[in-house]
């Protein structure tokens, strides 16, 4: 039996000139995972995201979404597919309160998409993010942090299957990526979501998610489960140092 993949990814790559951001890179995500990107400074980690949200048309490779193929298309076709994704800048609208953010996100994917269960209403998109006080307040008067929350609510606004974030706990105390990596667990458990969570918090990271990618200068070098991959030699070389493989256990 084969499995559907929600998305599966073939020989993706993007080319900015003489530069490969991202180098034949092939990845699928399965309903239900939360899976991690990690790599360093330029390693293609966002370039990636940017070709599977449509932000930007890849130089050769295929993108398929739940079994349509979407390579080259605009963005607001993947997001009707249920594909959303944050930035790594919170892009949220500071003029509008907070409610109406999430709202905005309704609009962008289109109305009549069928939402996942328990993605009924805007307050209780609000509520899963603690953001249910804030409401009402014009968004550009919430704390940074609490706009990084926001940018997540925005992208929770279009009822996606795959949510796609670009270091969302960048910035934020220990305690804050702490926050941040068990509110994302809850989205993946509660209203059973797939992720993709790009972030340098490392450490926090390989706690939270059960399979981890590794980019380096544009290619995967690594995909397996956080333990797997802290000890993956290339990925030590490139990447993590020796200190992880202790930090991970036995
Ligand atoms: N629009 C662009 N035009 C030209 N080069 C770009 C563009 N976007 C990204 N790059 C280059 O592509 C490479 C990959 O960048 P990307 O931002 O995807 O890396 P990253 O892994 O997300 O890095 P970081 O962890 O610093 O965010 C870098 O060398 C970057 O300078």
């Amino acid at each position: 039996m084969t499995t559907q993949h929600l998305l599966e990814v073939t020989d993706l790559s993007v080319r900015f000139g003489g530069l490969v951001a991202v180098d034949a890179v092939s990845a699928t995500l399965a309903a239900g995972e939360l899976v991690g990107i990690i790599g360093p400074n330029g390693a293609g980690k966002t370039t990636f995201f940017n070709a599977v949200s449509g932000v930007i048309a890849p130089s050769a490779g295929r993108i398929v979404v739940n079994g349509d193929e979407l390579t080259g298309r605009a963005p607001h076709h993947f997001a009707a597919h249920g594909i959303a994704r944050t930035f790594q800048t919170p892009r949220v609208f500071a003029d509008m309160r907070v409610i109406d953010n999430v709202r905005f996100g309704t609009q962008f994917a289109g109305r009549h998409r069928s939402a996942p269960a328990g993605l009924a209403t805007e307050q209780e998109i609000l509520a899963m993010l603690g953001l249910e006080a804030l409401a009402t307040q014009r968004a550009g008067d919430i704390t940074p942090s609490q706009q990084r929350l926001l940018e997540i609510g925005l992208a929770l606004g279009t009822r996606p299957r795959v949510l796609l974030l670009d270091e969302v706990a960048a910035g934020l105390t220990e305690a804050e990526v702490d926050a941040m990596a068990r509110r994302i667990r809850r989205l993946r458990d509660e209203w059973q979501l797939s992720v993709i969570w790009i972030e340098h918090a490392v450490s926090t990271l390989l706690r939270y998610v059960e399979r981890v990618m590794v980019l380096h200068q544009g290619r995967k070098i690594a995909d397996g489960t956080p333990s797997e991959v802290v000890r993956n030699a290339e990925v030590i070389e490139a990447y993590l140092g020796d200190e992880m493989v202790t930090e991970a256990g036995p």
